[in-house]
């Protein structure tokens, strides 16, 4: 069915908290106020602690924001795993350390329902596609789970190719100062545009993916998405903005204008293939729409992460020389390698296949990438110390009991302490600092969703598409390292501020690059 693909090598606050506590009742404190509104929607079981306000704060919000890390901290030390909160203008129960594989494995939460609860996702996901409307329809997951990530070592090339192609040639738009510096001023625009090269590459073939249109598409989908969601105030929207906005989404989806443009774009093609009007006309449309729908999850993701592993090789500038060093190391072996299998065949008297041409003998294969460990590391030290500290809600489908004997009752939210998670005393030493070869020797390879590592998420629904935005983390990575000696930030006082924001952070500063000799 899925014939494209197969076929194809922060945050403002919403003043909705202040509008929804009752005007007038100035004689009970903010606090009491804050917390009794509140606990009408947090799980009913009154054993889970309500974590307490500071003087003044009707929400947690302040003090989360001012500092996640001390926030939390507290919380756990007073109130143990599981406690209630009030943050993003919902109840919360946030569930931490031991508890949190319990959500990710247990059926009764689910995190698509509580994202739609807080975006109105659904109604844009189901107005872009014909016929599936089912609410947990798995058909997007097993698209990329069976139709990409099997394929991904035969998809290395062309990545390889389309990630080295933009680079240059959108280096090639910015001037190189006389001492060889080149400076960026923003480089997501670089990235994005490699990654949505890449990405159209892999999602709809080389023929489509030529397509200016559906580049752009690619791009600014995610931003479209973003802003029709309220922007940069997605996790704070009130009830009633969601529930209107959801409304809005049921009559008319701003995506629609990605479906189509792609839907134009690969009708030719996919008429070609099918030699079947009819189901060009009807499956075609649902495939443009299946596609939007991963280009949402899949474009902005990867380009914001990859221009992250930027900013952090300018903010640990020794990482680029071992770096460097490992993959010239890497490429050395296995040029050894592959002579030796050629010598071994012609001593047999045996033809040299294609695959062994000694022009490929360095080149950025899976193989190569795959043994690249301390890039590897690098990156999931990254994700490890980049992630909110609250995330990934769930929302409760029914009663559904914890094994400390709480109860998380049917329509609350659950959220994730991925503090907890990933910075748990088995992370090893200093958990709080980034330590690039931390998980070097160790079988933690970026990819492994687990408990401890939760960017992905884990469980049935861990991200289906790590494996290609890791393999395209490594290789923009590896490219960055092999043709810059040196990263540095335009605005060095911005640097924690850059490593430690979450995806989606505006862009705080340029990057110069001093390209190797
Ligand atoms: C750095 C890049 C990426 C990050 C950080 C990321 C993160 C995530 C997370 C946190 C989830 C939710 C998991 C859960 O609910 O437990 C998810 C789901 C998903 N992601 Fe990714 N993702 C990335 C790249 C991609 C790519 C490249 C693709 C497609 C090729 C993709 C496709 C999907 C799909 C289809 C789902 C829904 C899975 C389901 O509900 O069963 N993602 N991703």
């Amino acid at each position: 069915m899925f014939k494209l693909v197969s076929t194809a090598p922060n945050l403002l606050w919403s003043h909705a908290t202040k509008a929804i506590i009752p005007i007038g009742i100035c004689l009970v404190s903010a606090a009491y106020l804050g917390m009794t509104v509140h606990n009408k929607s947090f799980s009913t079981d009154k054993s889970i602690p309500i974590a307490s306000l500071r003087p003044g704060d009707t929400t947690h919000d302040n003090e989360y924001d001012e500092d996640q890390d001390a926030f939390l901290e507290r919380c756990q030390a007073q109130y143990g795993e599981v406690f209630n909160v009030y943050l993003m203008n919902k109840c919360m129960t946030v569930v931490s350390g031991p508890f949190i594989r319990e959500v990710f494995m247990n059926d009764s939460f689910n995190s698509m329902d509580a994202l739609d609860e807080m975006t109105g996702i659904r109604a844009f996901i189901l107005s872009m596609s014909k016929s599936n409307h089912e609410v947990d329809s798995p058909e997007i997951h097993g698209i990329v789970r069976d139709n990409i990530t099997p394929d991904l070592p035969k998809y290395t090339a062309s990545i390889v190719a389309q990630l080295e192609m933009c680079l240059d040639k959108e280096m090639a738009k910015y001037n190189k100062s006389e001492d060889g510096t080149v400076l960026v001023e923003k480089p997501i625009l670089v990235v994005e545009e490699m990654v949505a090269n890449a990405m159209a590459n892999v999602f709809v073939g080389p023929q489509i993916a030529k397509n200016r249109h559906v580049l752009d598409s690619f791009i600014t989908a995610a931003i479209d998405f973003g802003e029709m969601l309220g922007g940069g105030e997605v996790r704070k929207k009130s009830f009633w903005r969601t529930f209107l906005d959801n409304a809005g989404h049921k009559v008319m989806s701003p995506l629609q204008r990605h479906v189509k443009i792609l839907f134009d774009a690969a009708t030719p093609v996919v008429l070609e293939r099918c030699r079947l009007e009819q189901e060009a006309n009807t499956e075609g449309q649902d495939v443009c729409g299946h596609l939007v729908t991963l280009v949402l999850a899949s474009v902005h993701t990867t380009s914001d992460t990859s221009t992250n592993i930027l900013y952090h090789l300018a903010a640990y500038p020794d990482c680029i020389d071992r770096l460097f060093e490992e993959q010239q190391e890497v490429l050395d072996t296995i040029q050894e390698e592959r002579e030796q299998q050629r010598q071994a065949r012609t001593s047999k008297g045996e033809p040299i296949p294609e695959d062994l041409n000694p022009q490929e003998d360095r080149a950025l294969s899976a193989t190569a990438i795959k043994r690249m460990v301390h890039m590897d590391s690098f990156v999931r030290e990254m994700f490890r110390c980049r992630t909110d500290r609250l995330s990934l809600n769930h929302r409760s489908r029914r009663n559904a009991m914890l094994s400390n004997g709480m109860v998380i009752s049917k329509g609350s939210t659950i959220i994730i302490n991925m503090k907890s998670a990933h910075q748990s005393p088995t992370q090893g030493e200093d958990v709080g600092k980034f330590r690039p070869w931390r998980f070097v020797g160790k079988s933690k390879a970026a990819t492994k969703a687990g408990a401890d590592f939760l960017p992905f998420g884990m469980g049935k629904h861990a991200c289906p598409g790590r494996f290609l935005a890791i393999q395209q983390l490594k290789i923009i990575g590896a490219l960055a390292v092999s043709r810059y000696s040196k990263i540095e930030m335009q605005d060095p006082s911005k640097t924690q501020k850059i490593i430690r924001g979450v995806v989606g952070t505006p862009c705080l500063s340029g990057l110069i690059f001093t390209c190797r000799q």
